[in-house]
């Protein structure tokens, strides 16, 4: 019985492979609205938000795996939300909203969290998330509008990716690095033993 990754996201693909799990995707269809998951609730903290945006990836796929009379499988999603302080930094919709997320992150600390959960074939469901810090240099404006016009912002929680160009500018983290990236390898590896334990 395979493990379903519900996630559009390459990058936690990459990571799961990264730990040797074999996986299917359970991708949304042209019906569900992935964006309407996201929306952050008035006053909600990041931390809050990220772990219920997960909990309602994890509803919507399990849902999904019904619908589609799938064979059965362990159904793992995950969300990574950046947060400046109490400012929740999504995924920029366009030029204009990257250029400004990145000119906040500039010179900068912040903290990147990303929830995972995983539920069985019986409906249990495990949950956990990592939160790092990540520190910013101060980057040049020029240089700034010359990452956004790359397109490696898009599609980033943060307009950026710590496995990509931005390194150059990334001075220091504490937590994990493949939290930050997306996927919490040691925290997914647990949940995924404490399921077949279970
Ligand atoms: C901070 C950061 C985020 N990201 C990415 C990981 C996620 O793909 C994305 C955060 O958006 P998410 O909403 O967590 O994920 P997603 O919409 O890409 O995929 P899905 O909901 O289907 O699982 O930002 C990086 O690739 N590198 C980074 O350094």
């Amino acid at each position: 019985m395979s493990l379903y990754l519900a996630s559009q996201s390459p990058r936690r693909r990459q990571l799961l492979d990264q730990l040797g799990v074999v996986h299917e995707l359970l991708l949304p269809g042209p019906d569900e609205d992935a964006e309407a998951l996201e929306a952050v609730s008035e006053g909600e903290a990041p931390l809050a938000y990220v772990q219920r945006v997960t909990r309602a990836k994890l509803e919507a796929s399990l849902a999904r795996l019904q619908r589609r009379a799938l064979p059965p499988g362990p159904v793992l999603c995950a969300d990574t939300t950046v947060a400046l302080g109490p400012r929740i930094l999504g995924k920029p919709g366009d030029a204009t909203e990257a250029l400004a997320m990145l000119q906040a992150l500039s010179g900068q600390a912040h903290e990147v969290h990303t929830a995972v959960a995983l539920a069985d074939v019986r409906g249990r469901v495990w949950a956990s998330v990592s939160s790092s810090t990540v520190w910013v240099a101060e980057v040049p404006h020029a240089d700034l509008a010359a990452y956004v016009a790359s397109g490696e912002p898009f599609g980033k929680a943060g307009a950026y990716g710590i496995q990509g160009r931005f390194a150059a500018w990334v001075s220091r983290i504490e937590g994990s690095y493949s939290g930050i990236m997306g996927l919490p390898l040691f925290e997914t590896a647990q949940l995924l033993r404490q399921a077949a334990e279970a």
